[in-house]
């Protein structure tokens, strides 16, 4: 393992960083999942994502599942989660008729693996209960002989995206032993019943309930009896395959309390807050490129220094060569260092490698030029570069998804003078990888 020149242990032995930041954050909010030790699961597991709604509560005309953060709709990241699970054979989402092409769409856009699209139904119930039958029928939509029927069905709401594989494991884990299971978390607000006044009757004791969440895991002849058995009524009104479980099969789910990034997008304020979540899973880290100049090794252990306050961590390498290749395959953003002169053709290099390894299909790839002029007069021309070269450059790249800023930076022999300008580089950098505004691409923003 290459030990970085300046700074700590590279993210492969510092087990409480990420390799790269994770998509999802798993436990609280915000920590990265460790690397999950390789789980043994030596029986058939597929998933039924049910995605038929329409999201009336969110206001909006788009469904909630298809609406978008960072160029990807939400149903993908929720699809990423799975497929990225190595003991889940078959993923099925469960959609409207109106939105299969979209769904066909965003499955070959994002190149999902493992995915069914099957039409839903006028209920959630009725969405889930197609899903089911498509696992066990052996044949695909168009007729083909699909994977074998799975021992464990795992349901989950299409529109809850921040679901990690321990989690699974467990849920998968209780529904092959028990015949169903399923995630809870505590209550927030208390449960009452009204009276048909609209007075209160009484409200019920908070400590005792639970609120039922998803992932829930059923065996496949549990849901699917349940499914055959219940009635109208619960197809129509039902909002819980556990009751279905019980009432119909006598199964009994065993219940697990789930971590708190299991909730669901309900309404408009969730997307916001789900886009805020994914955001900050792609903004942990940083690659500085140094070139291996002494005055960019030092601005980037002085960046270092000012981003740690910023939650933020950075690697500095020299290049991308040899070992620090692994870069382009587990890190989302990259600072460029240049001292005065042209960058353009190391830039164009960077990117180059960058498409190359395909990383842009997923999220926008950051990449921050940041030019150190050491001349007396602050003039770019001959320095970086003419700004149209590198907004040309940032035009292009922006079409394969890597958006391109940079930032200028004067030498400064006062000491106080540059640790300002470091920190305000700092600052401007970390903003920028963390909104990705596509606004800003090509711009030179002065620190
Ligand atoms: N006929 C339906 C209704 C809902 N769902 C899915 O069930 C999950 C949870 O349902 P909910 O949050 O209620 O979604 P919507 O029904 O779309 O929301 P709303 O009630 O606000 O319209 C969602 O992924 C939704 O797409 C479904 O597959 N088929
Ligand atoms: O009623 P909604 O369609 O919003 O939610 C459906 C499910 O997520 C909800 O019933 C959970 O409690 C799981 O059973």
């Amino acid at each position: 393992m290459e030990m970085n020149p300046i700074n700590k242990q590279s993210d492969d032995c510092d087990p409480d960083r990420p390799a790269h930041p994770g998509v999802f954050p798993s436990g609280e909010a915000g920590k990265s999942e460790r690397n999950p030790a390789e789980r043994r699961v030596d029986f058939p597991v597929s998933v039924v994502l049910p995605a038929g709604g329409t999201g009336e509560r969110t206001g909006l005309q788009t469904p909630k599942q298809f609406c978008s953060f960072l160029g990807r709709q939400l149903i993908s990241y929720t699809i990423q989660a799975f497929e990225r699970v190595s003991w889940i054979q078959t993923i099925v989402v469960v959609v409207a008729k109106e939105n299969t092409d979209l769904m066909t769409d965003i499955i070959q856009r994002f190149q999902h693996r493992k995915v069914r699209v099957v039409p839903g139904g006028s209920t959630r119930h009725r969405s889930i209960c197609n899903g089911v039958l498509a696992l066990g029928s052996g044949q695909d939509e168009e007729g083909g002989s699909t994977a074998e029927r799975p021992k464990v069905v795992i349901i989950h709401d299409a529109v809850r995206p921040f679901v990690e594989e321990d989690f699974l494991y467990k849920i998968a884990m209780a529904a092959k032993e028990q015949g169903a299971a399923g995630a809870i978390r505590p209550l927030v607000s208390t449960v009452i019943a009204t009276t048909s006044e609209g007075y209160l009757d009484h409200s019920l004791e908070r400590a005792k309930y639970r609120a039922s969440e998803m992932p829930q895991g059923f065996t496949y002849d549990v849901i699917h009896q349940a499914y055959q058995s219940c009635t109208e009524s619960d197809f129509e009104f039902g909002t819980e395959c556990l009751h279905l479980a019980l009432q119909y099969c006598g199964t009994n789910a065993k219940l697990i309390e789930g971590p708190p990034t299991l909730w669901k997008v309900t309404y408009k304020r969730d997307l916001a807050a789900a886009e805020s979540i994914i955001k900050e899973a792609l903004s942990r880290t940083a690659c500085v490129i140094t070139g291996g100049s002494a005055q960019a090794v030092t601005l980037a252990e002085a960046l270092q220094k000012a981003v740690g306050a910023l939650e933020m961590e950075l690697d500095a390498i020299p290049d991308l060569m040899g070992d620090n290749a692994r870069y382009l395959v587990t890190e989302w953003n990259f600072i460029h260092v240049s001292i005065s002169g042209s960058c353009l053709s190391e830039v164009e290099a960077l990117l180059t490698a960058l498409e190359a390894a395909n990383r842009a299909i997923l999220h926008p790839l950051v990449v921050i030029l940041v030019h150190l002029s050491t001349s007396d007069e602050l003039s770019i021309s001959g320095r970086m570069a003419e700004p149209a070269a590198i907004t040309d450059l940032a035009s292009a790249a922006k079409l394969r998804n890597i958006f391109v800023y940079g930032v200028l930076l004067q030498q400064s022999k006062d000491t106080d003078c540059w640790e300002r300008s470091v920190l305000r580089v700092a600052e401007i950098t970390s903003a920028l990888i963390r909104e990705r505004s596509s606004a800003l691409v090509g711009q030179l923003l002065q620190a």
